[in-house]
């Protein structure tokens, strides 16, 4: 040991030590308060009868900021603890001009010495940090609230501290940031999604750390980092915004509960709350009300997969387009300019002349066109109550209401739906009665076509949304989600990873929708070793992408003679598997046909059947679809029956690209018969 690391181990247990001292302080403070309270209330129990009722809102008020105190100290003492077990993972010395060079000690959550008042440790995403992501040694500069700070680094360090002892530490001399970034990715993943901020890379963090976006479109590779820039997006944002942002006022679009469960990790463990998240589906059956049933997602993909019906992938594909986005628009205009047949009416007396409701009715423009409705009837309350000098009756108000809707050729939104499509001469893209359920690709267009018909404000509490899988949604998807969140957000996704192909969408589709976005493009593929990310190739060819240099054995391809022998070499795999030092499997079939068909046979156990209805992501061996998998990833992947009558379509050599892309070290295929063509060399 030499005496840099000498003396860098006896810092660390100088700071072991302060931390030891805060939590035994955090601790009195919190068992502090628990008494207080106790005593709080027990004075309250005695004596409820001789307080009034001022008495008893100030007391709650008192017990609550209490209980609120004692829950940050808790919250406080999780993170010292966390700090305890690794403190920091970088350190740079930084000199700001015309200063000498202090040492900046930066870990997951910031530590300051109250009593010398002395930060000694920094938040990964304090303004100073981002030297230790943005520069090696020599001129450097961050940028604090106030400006620019200029100046040198002379060191930059990295650690790595598990269970407070110091594994190793590289200065930056050698390549470090690749060194340690190479072990990260070389460790088995044994559980869900885990934080990467001792190894963020500079064009991660630069968008990690962008606060001018409006719209942020993160296009990247499979296994570039896009969904954990993304989260770590959110906890920056999060420490960024903190007096004005918080958890609960984020939200995560996700593609299903299993992903949704397979990154929840990554959160809590920088230190923040667990962040509200919704699936697409679930979205849309809020915004319908449970009015019309409708096919899920899944379902639309399953039935793709399944059969090839060119009149279902017609109606997929139109109104997948943008131009079909930019019909509905025209025909929202067709219907303002024409529908509303205001002729004179009659109440009583009163002829309410048709020009007056013309009038009215354009001067409310800017509102929903069924919501107009309603204010153009209280005008023609009022004009009704000045022309008759006298209140009208609930009766009267009611039959105006009831007579101006009428004038609007239709009030259900259905109707309106199900006109458009006369409306362009395709009412065969249409299919729907009310014994039949929607088809998927006619649920957001419905929704939407409300939004701009009545409206909508459900989700205005918003701060930042956070979209996943962008290249599923179609542009109507994406006009929705504009106009019901205003707020900032982050979209992702990978248009080569679409499960289907007929209603995928590039970031420059996104762009058409979100003129305004920053759209940011990532090669590097962390995931995957080399030689993984080579095979992948051959099923969907990207010329960009750059695989970070790391290998393992090359992909193996298993012919077998017959299904038997296919079931055994499946099963002699798990075994092998079990017997190596890989921790998950993941068994990726197309269909959910197949995969539970693979369930049943296999009956290996400890394996786990992953399907639609699945909550929660389980760890060890795993049988699922591509579809499911997306997101998902694996130390080592089986892809069984890849042979030609599986794979042949569009749709389903996206599911086989998907699949072979989820792998981090290994990777085998089995097949019986041909081939399929997507992996012939
Ligand atoms: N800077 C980094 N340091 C360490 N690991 C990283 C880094 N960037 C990405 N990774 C790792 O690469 C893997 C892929 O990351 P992630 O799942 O976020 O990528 P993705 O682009 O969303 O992938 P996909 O689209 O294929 O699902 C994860 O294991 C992640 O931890």
């Amino acid at each position: 040991m030499n005496a840099t690391e000498q003396e860098e181990r006896e810092y660390l247990e100088v700071i072991k030590e302060k931390l030891t001292v805060a939590i035994r302080r955090v601790d009195d403070a919190v068992k502090q308060f628990s008494h207080e309270l106790r005593e709080k209330k027990q004075y309250l129990h005695e004596h409820q009868s001789s307080l009034d009722d001022a008495d008893m809102v100030a007391a709650d008020q008192s017990i609550n900021r209490m209980a609120f105190t004692g829950e940050a100290a808790v919250a406080r003492k999780h993170k010292l603890l966390k700090l305890g077990q690794s403190p920091y993972f970088g350190r740079i010395d930084f000199a700001p001009q015309n200063k000498v060079a202090l040492p900046v000690y930066i870990g997951m959550y910031s530590f300051v010495d109250e009593q010398q008042r002395q930060g000694l440790i920094y938040d990964w995403r304090a303004p100073i940090a981002s030297l230790f992501y943005d520069y090696e040694l020599g001129a450097a500069s961050f940028t604090t609230p106030s400006g620019p700070i200029r100046g040198t680094i002379a060191l930059k360090r990295q650690y790595k501290i598990r269970d407070g002892r110091l594994e190793f530490m590289i200065d930056s001399d050698v390549n470090i940031h690749d060194d340690v970034l190479q072990r990260e990715l070389a460790k088995s993943s044994d559980d869900k999604m885990k934080n990467i901020v001792a190894t963020i890379q500079r064009d991660q963090n630069a968008v990690i750390r962008n606060e001018t976006a409006q719209v942020m479109v993160i296009q990247g590779v499979a296994g570039s980092g896009k969904t954990s820039i993304a989260l770590h997006r959110l906890a920056f944002l999060l420490y960024r915004y903190r007096d004005t942002i918080k958890a609960k006022d984020l939200l995560i679009i996700s593609p299903n509960k299993v992903f949704a469960d397979y990154i929840s990790n990554v959160l809590p463990e920088l230190g923040e709350e667990h962040i509200p998240e919704l699936g697409m589906d679930e979205l849309a059956a809020d915004l319908l009300e449970g009015k019309y049933p409708f096919q899920s997602f899944f379902e639309q993909v399953s039935a793709l997969l399944q059969d090839h019906d060119p009149a279902f992938i017609e109606r997929i594909r139109f109104k997948s387009s943008f131009d079909f986005l930019s019909q509905l628009n025209q025909y929202l205009l067709h219907i303002e300019n024409h529908y509303f047949a205001a002729t004179d009416l009659r109440v009583g007396p009163t002829l309410v002349p048709g020009a007056f409701l013309v009038a009215r009715f354009k001067t409310y423009h800017r509102v929903p066109l069924l919501k107009r409705l309603a204010l153009v009837a209280e005008d023609v309350r009022a004009y009704v109550r000045d022309a008759t000098r006298r209140k009208l009756t609930g009766r009267e108000k009611a039959t105006i209401g009831e007579a101006i809707f009428r004038l609007f050729r239709f009030q259900q939104v259905l109707d309106f739906y199900r006109d458009f499509y006369r409306w362009i001469g395709r009412p065969e893209l249409f299919r729907y009665d009310q014994r039949t359920r929607l088809e998927y690709a006619d649920v957001f267009a419905l929704i939407y076509l409300r939004l701009r018909l009545e409206g909508l404000s459900a989700y205005d509490q918003v701060k930042h949304l956070l979209v996943d899988e962008m290249q599923d949604y179609t542009p109507v998807q994406y006009a929705v989600l504009s106009r019901l969140f205003a707020c900032r957000k982050t979209i992702l996704g990978d248009v080569s990873q679409t499960v289907n192909p007929y209603s995928a969408s590039s970031a420059e589709t996104i762009e058409r929708v979100f003129p305004q976005a920053d759209v940011v493009k990532l090669y590097r593929s962390y995931r995957s070793t080399v030689e993984i990310t080579t095979f992948a190739q051959r099923i969907t060819s990207n010329p960009h992408i750059i695989p970070l240099e790391r290998h393992g054995p090359e992909p193996v391809v298993v012919r077998c003679g017959s299904p038997a022998e296919e079931w055994q070499t499946i099963q002699q795999l798990i075994t092998d598997f079990q017997g190596s030092s890989h921790q998950s499997l993941g068994i990726i079939c197309k269909t959910l046909r197949q995969a539970q068909e693979a369930y049943r046979v296999l009956q290996a156990p400890a394996v786990h059947l992953l399907t639609e209805e699945s909550t929660s992501f389980t760890e060890g061996i795993v049988i699922t679809t591509a579809h499911l998998a997306k997101g998902l990833e694996f130390d080592a992947v089986l892809v069984p029956f890849a042979s030609a009558p599986t794979y042949k379509t569009e749709v389903d050599k996206r599911m086989l690209y998907v699949a072979c892309t989820r792998a981090m070290h290994q990777l085998t295929l089995t097949h019986t018969g041909e081939l399929t063509a997507f992996l012939s060399v």
